[in-house]
């Protein structure tokens, strides 16, 4: 390495899981990465609110004050690594204001305010990169940005929410409790601030948009996700989906269709020998389907310190390189130009089609089945398999389980609203989609 080659001075704000990971990879590595970006990484000023005794900071200017980081003339890359969507996206407006290039992590951020930050970025011609942002440590923005450029993206499927899917993984293969597992993944650094963004889909959806956006070449809009999450869950249907055949997994699902674009969130029975039915753990996967290349698949750890603190060193290196070349802006933010996105119809919920796994609390009596078999027909549903499960001692209902075939949401809405205000039925009837991901 040429030692005389001027260094990239990086400030890191934030020095949580991912801060601490990125302090430390830009360390351990730095030959490798410093040959790879063509000039050295240097840290040169960290903004926290207090010390990690995971990071040596010696040498480093610390300011409590991460605004000191945004302003300070010593700096050309801020790292935002604090989380949230005030204080966050001030600090990158400061910096960006203030001619810097950011590197962020956020998804929250750049899934609801990315529209307004990539302008500001290019007004003041600096690069604001999240690769971090979706899917951790896995390049799936560069991969959706230049490795896919191009072919028309059909669309993708995701399991896109580490501590969503360390549950899931945990409560199938362990038994264990959901509680004590978001416990853990908390722990370990998986868990978003609020960690009702994960269980509840919402980190999925703003990674979701992100990709959507990515792929479709539309602006980013939060607000067109369709959200549930892996709350209301429960073992008996984790159970009963693998007898069926299906593994249940939380997946973020964005396809362009001739009606419109589906964006959607939401735990998902797929077969259990399809490979995204065998992404356990912490881990993410993102199946891609490309008009040209067909399927790809991308696979790797979706949280935790240093798999994300990979991603954000990755746009570092990126970055050094483009400033070397003189052009920040080679790669669009969003894949498509800014003046090539387009606002598509989102396909309204109702009319989005897929098989159903429905399962109810049914009287043990002659007549019942043959009603909800009516039901179904009447509102034009054809049902693929039904398991009426043999009732135990003393039980006066039975758990039914019905698979059908695709349908529209409005009507099986339609039909489930009739089926729960059967004398026969006992309380709501649990419903999860279904989806055979041809990949
Ligand atoms: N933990 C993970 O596996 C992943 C996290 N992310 C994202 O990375 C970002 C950071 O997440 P984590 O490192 O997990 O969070 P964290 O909570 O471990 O770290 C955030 C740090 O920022 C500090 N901080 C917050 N506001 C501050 C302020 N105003 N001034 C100074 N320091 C401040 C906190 O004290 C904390 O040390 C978030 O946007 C998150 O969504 C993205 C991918 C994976
Ligand atoms: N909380 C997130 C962290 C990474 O994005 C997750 O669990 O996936
Ligand atoms: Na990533």
């Amino acid at each position: 390495m040429d030692d005389s080659l001027k260094p990239v001075r990086i400030g890191i704000c934030g020095l949580g899981t991912v801060g601490s990971g990125t302090f430390n990879v830009l360390l351990e590595n730095a030959d490798a990465i410093a040959a790879r970006a063509r000039a050295p990484l240097q840290v040169t000023h960290v903004g926290a609110r207090r010390d990690n005794p995971a990071c040596d900071l010696a040498g480093i200017r610390l300011s409590r004050d991460i605004f000191e980081v945004a302003r300070d003339p010593e700096v050309d890359v801020l790292v935002e690594l604090i989380g949230g969507t005030t204080v966050a996206r001030e600090l990158i407006e400061t910096a960006i204001r203030s001619g810097k290039h950011v590197v962020t992590a956020n998804k929250a951020l750049i899934a609801e305010y990315g529209n307004e930050l990539f302008a500001l970025a290019a007004e003041h011609n600096v690069a604001l990169r999240y690769e971090a942002a979706v899917a951790g440590g896995i390049p799936i923005i560069k991969a959706l940005r230049e490795g896919l450029a191009g072919n028309r993206i059909e669309w993708l499927a995701g399991i896109i929410n580490g501590t969503g899917n360390y549950i899931l993984s945990e409560m199938r293969e362990h038994r264990r409790e959901f509680a004590d597992v978001l416990a853990e993944a908390q722990a370990l650094g998986y868990a978003e601030a609020d960690p009702t963004f994960d269980v509840e889909g919402i980190d999925a959806a703003h990674k979701l948009v992100i990709l959507a956006s990515l792929a479709f070449g539309i602006p980013l809009q939060f607000a067109s996700v369709y959200t549930e999450g892996i709350t209301l869950l429960t073992p008996q249907d984790l159970d009963y989906a693998e007898e069926l055949g299906y593994r249940v997994k939380h997946l973020g699902i964005a396809k362009q269709g001739d009606r419109g674009v589906e964006l959607r969130v939401h735990p998902t029975l797929i077969p259990k020998d399809q490979l995204l039915a065998n992404v356990n753990g912490v881990k993410n996967a993102v199946l891609v389907e490309g008009s040209a290349v067909g399927p790809t698949l991308y696979y790797g750890a979706g949280a935790g310190g240093k798999p994300t603190a990979s991603a954000v060193v990755a746009d570092l290196v990126d970055l050094a390189r483009d400033l070397s070349a003189g052009q920040v802006s080679r790669v669009p933010s969003l894949s498509f130009a800014d003046t090539s996105l387009q606002d598509l119809p989102i396909l309204p919920m109702a009319e989005v089609e897929t098989p159903w796994y429905l399962r109810m609390e049914a009287d043990d009596k002659p007549g019942v089945l043959s009603r909800i078999a009516s039901i179904f027909s009447d509102q034009g549903i054809s049902i693929e398999a039904l398991i009426q499960k043999a009732p135990t001692a003393g039980q006066v209902r039975v758990p039914l389980i019905v698979l059908t075939n695709r349908a529209a949401q409005g009507r099986v809405d339609d039909a489930v609203e009739q089926i729960e205000a059967l004398d026969s039925i006992a309380g709501r009837v649990t419903r999860i989609r279904v989806e055979i991901l041809d990949g």
